[in-house]
């Protein structure tokens, strides 16, 4: 759907070259939803507008539905725009239009009879749940609901491609799931494209299918959300890993259980994939004769099955201790015994 080939894009300034973005490849499939993570002046902007050709690369090529962006007229590129959306941080409304005004501007601009820009406009009222809020002024809105009439506004055109720029970071933890949940149902239901560009790891974590860590212009790390938690290689991506898989206090916890728990053995099992949602634990204390004590644990959700740390306490006699590590070892979770008694 998406290709990019050693697309790069360097900025002239009065201190000399910038590298914004540095050789990118990037293979991105119809129906994803598609992340880039990196921190501040990364080049994730840069990258993001350079897919709806708002800034031009220096050099490489970006394909997308099988055209090759930087080769269309004006008029070609004006019309592959109108299948590719964008969101934004500060949602870019018109202030002085009304809910539904925002959402059909761009059918009015399209040229779209009034009857059909009605019939569209409450269809996608009903899509974003804003209804019986099509006459309130953006000022009159929660950020989250501006966020919606953003989407419901992107969507107007029925693009093939939804890019988000930094689309939940001016909102609060609450409203920032509710619209992740959002995005996810119109990725299904729609079949569309989402690209989305972050600097928080839970965004990637809760709704991207595939990720790319990006530092200092360049793609550093790239793969399966999954697969980048399981394997992290790389020092950023092994930084934004642990924001949600690591309560920050992680270190400190495990000293204080080994100094509390002394007895047995402590394990760290770390979940990825099916595995999580089985009752080992249950399987555990029936089968082996030991005692298990849950110390610590946070399992999370990713787009491709749960993701997820545990640390237990097992207890009992050396052969049965020893069967116990045996079982654990043999199923899909990965054991890390960090004190034996
Ligand atoms: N128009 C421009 N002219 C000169 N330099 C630019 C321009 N736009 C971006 N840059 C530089 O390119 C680099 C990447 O910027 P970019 O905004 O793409 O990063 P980012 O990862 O999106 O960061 P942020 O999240 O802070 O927006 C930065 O060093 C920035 O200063």
């Amino acid at each position: 759907m998406i290709n990019l080939q050693s697309v790069r894009k360097v900025f002239q300034t009065k201190d000399g070259e910038v590298k914004a973005v540095d050789t990118v490849d990037l293979n991105i499939k119809q129906g994803e939803i598609y992340g880039i993570i990196g921190y501040s002046g990364a080049g994730k902007s840069t990258l993001i507008r350079i897919l709806n050709m708002l800034e031009r690369p220096t050099s490489g090529t970006v394909t997308i539905g099988g055209k090759n962006m930087s080769e269309l007229s004006p008029k070609k590129l004006r019309e592959a725009r109108q299948e590719i959306s964008m969101i934004f941080q500060h949602f870019n409304l018109l202030w002085s239009r009304t809910v539904r005004e925002n959402i059909a501007f761009p059918l009015e601009i399209a040229g779209y009879p009034k009857a059909k820009i009605k019939q569209r406009v409450d269809e996608l009222i009903d899509l974003v749940g804003l209804e019986g809020r099509g006459g309130s002024y953006p000022s009159q809105l929660s950020g989250g609901q501006k966020q919606r009439v953003g989407i419901a506004r992107a969507l107007a055109n029925e693009p093939k491609v939804l890019l988000c720029d930094e689309a939940t970071s001016a909102l609060d933890p609450k409203t920032t799931d509710s619209i992740l949940d959002l995005l996810v149902e119109i990725n299904q239901k729609l079949d569309l494209t989402i690209v989305l560009i972050t600097h928080e790891m839970h965004v990637i974590r809760k709704i991207c299918h595939r990720v790319a860590v990006m530092e200092q212009g360049r793609v550093v790390e790239e793969g399966d959300v999954l697969n980048v938690f399981k394997n992290p290689t790389e020092p950023i991506t092994k930084d934004f890993v642990k924001q949600v898989t690591e309560p920050e206090e992680t270190v400190d916890t495990i000293k204080q259980f080994i100094s509390e728990f002394p007895e047995g053995r402590i394990v760290q099992l770390t979940f990825i994939g099916g595995r999580a949602g089985q009752p080992l634990i249950t399987e555990l204390i029936r089968k082996y004769e030991v005692d298990v004590n849950i110390l610590q644990g946070k399992i999370t959700q990713t787009q491709n099955g749960p993701y997820g740390t545990l640390f237990i306490q097992i207890k009992g006699t050396e052969p049965a201790l020893a069967r116990a590590m045996e079982f654990l070892n043999s199923v899909q979770v990965e054991v890390e015994v960090i004190h034996n008694a």
